[in-house]
């Protein structure tokens, strides 16, 4: 491959979540989350952590925008606690809450630094769980009017807003498998939270047009592309199912306006119909600005009769290379998700959202962490991006995940994520890691080393 030279205006940035990163998890008047309460629940996180402190980052923030401008990311794509700003969800207003953000994103802007907003990534106010949560169709209703609130308070500051990080995690690690907040396991409850999450999506899509704001509008999906594990009909059959499962079940009702088809069947045959109400599709589907993508792996798929309803069972790649999550290190899946969005779903620009790695991170006595395997992990996701610019694909930024090591929800600090070390143990020092120092170089020339 030619150097690999991205365009000038290329958006390079970071990531984070509220709920991974902020601590004060009970300061300034912030409401309960969902999260709060799931992470003080005994065996639910690993250690028994929880995000009471996390990075500190509610306290740090300057010191963590004068990382960033070291690192010289152009955007920061973060998200705001929802229950910080509404403690109960609706009605009062917290202004301590509502202001730490003001500071955050003026503080971003005088760096230079374009923040993107996260609406909504996981922390659900805990008093609109007592009323149901996602399950309840009136919580679409409350997160519009949540939207509404920041869209008018960030008007002229903020043009990158985000509905929802990866609501196929809310829906099935949350509600389904229950390894996520609240902690349900129920697959039907899953569908419908699913369908809840992508009508709340579309109502605050027509909030923002009504409000006739700067900027864009869009929503971050977890896109896993399925390969089969063999050429036989019934393999492929299973990875198409599963690959319905995690990626079309959300494509399609944004891009297309309807479920998958043959999967919506599966689930009506077995599961009954979840409630829906005429003209939701056409919410859920209003046209919308850009799509994020959050990108981390594969999945390699075979049939398993009577497994599930999929009659299918993700193979593990024992002889692949993979990251300390046990997720396959595969970059040629990124081109491919990227290619097959562009092609099947919209043309509209595409962010990645998210892509980034967790590795057995080390910090050395001099204070350096020598992480070359996310140097080459992240080269090698970057050369497969540019793989898909070339190819026409109108891909306008990248996100790492994550800025800084964070609390890994289940796996509590286990896992490190992070360009930036996080030294919970003393002071949540931070430290630039060596791949924060490569991505620097990559942001100044714009160039990977092929
Ligand atoms: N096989 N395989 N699988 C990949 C499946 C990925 C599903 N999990 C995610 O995407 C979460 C996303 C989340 O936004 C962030 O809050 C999390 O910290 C990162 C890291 O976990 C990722």
């Amino acid at each position: 491959m030619a150097k690999i030279i991205f365009p000038e205006d290329f958006i390079w940035g970071a990531a984070t979540s509220s709920y991974q990163i902020e601590g004060a998890f009970n300061e300034d008047g912030k409401g309960e989350s969902i999260w709060d309460r799931f992470s003080h629940t005994p065996g639910k996180i690993e250690n028994g952590d929880t995000g009471d402190i996390a990075c500190d980052h509610y306290h740090l923030y300057r010191e963590d925008i004068e990382l960033m401008k070291e690192i010289g990311i152009r955007s920061y794509r973060f998200s705001t606690s929802w229950p910080r700003i509404l403690p109960e969800g609706k009605g009062r207003v917290n202004q301590k809450g509502l202001d730490f953000y003001k500071r955050l994103v003026d503080n971003l802007l005088k760096a230079n630094i374009r923040p993107m907003i996260t609406l909504y990534h996981w922390d659900l106010p805990q008093a609109l769980q007592d009323k149901g949560g996602w399950t309840n169709r009136d919580t679409a209703k409350y997160f519009a009017e949540y939207a509404r609130l920041m869209f008018e308070e960030f008007n002229g500051l903020v043009d990158l807003w985000v509905t929802h990080n990866e609501p196929w995690v809310v829906a099935f690690e949350g509600h389904a498998f229950g390894n996520h907040a609240p902690g349900t396991k129920d697959f039907k409850t899953a569908l419908q939270v699913a369908h809840h999450l992508l009508l709340s999506h579309g109502m605050a899509v027509d909030i923002f047009r009504e409000e006739d704001l700067p900027g864009e509008i869009g929503i971050t999906l977890n896109l896993t592309p399925a390969y089969p594990a063999g050429d036989s009909e019934k393999d492929v059959k299973a990875a198409s199912l599963l690959d319905d499962y995690i990626n079309a079940w959300f494509l399609s009702p944004v891009f297309k306006g309807s479920y998958p088809e043959e999967l919506h069947h599966i689930y009506e045959q077995n599961l009954g119909a979840f409630t829906t109400q005429p003209g939701d599709m056409d919410i859920i589907s209003r046209d919308i600005d850009f799509l994020g993508i959050n990108y981390y792996s594969r999945m390699v798929v075979r049939h398993k009769p009577g497994d599930n309803l999929f009659n299918a069972e993700v193979v593990k790649m024992e002889d692949r290379p993979s990251t300390e999550m046990g997720w396959e290190i595969y970059p040629q899946g990124l081109y491919d998700i990227l290619v097959r969005v562009n092609k099947e779903y919209t043309d509209k620009p595409l962010y990645i959202t998210e892509n980034g790695a967790a590795f057995d991170d080390k910090l050395t006595e001099e204070g350096k962490i020598h992480d070359e395997k996310r140097i080459n992990y992240l080269g090698d996701h970057f050369k497969q991006a540019y793989k898909a610019l070339k190819d026409g694909v109108p891909l306008r930024g990248y996100y790492v995940w994550s800025l800084m090591d964070n609390f890994e929800w289940a796996y509590g600090y286990s896992k490190r994520f992070g360009l930036i070390y996080v030294d919970y143990e003393n002071g949540n020092r931070r430290f630039l890691k060596d791949s924060a120092l490569w991505y620097r170089e990559v942001i100044e020339k714009g160039q990977v080393e092929a």
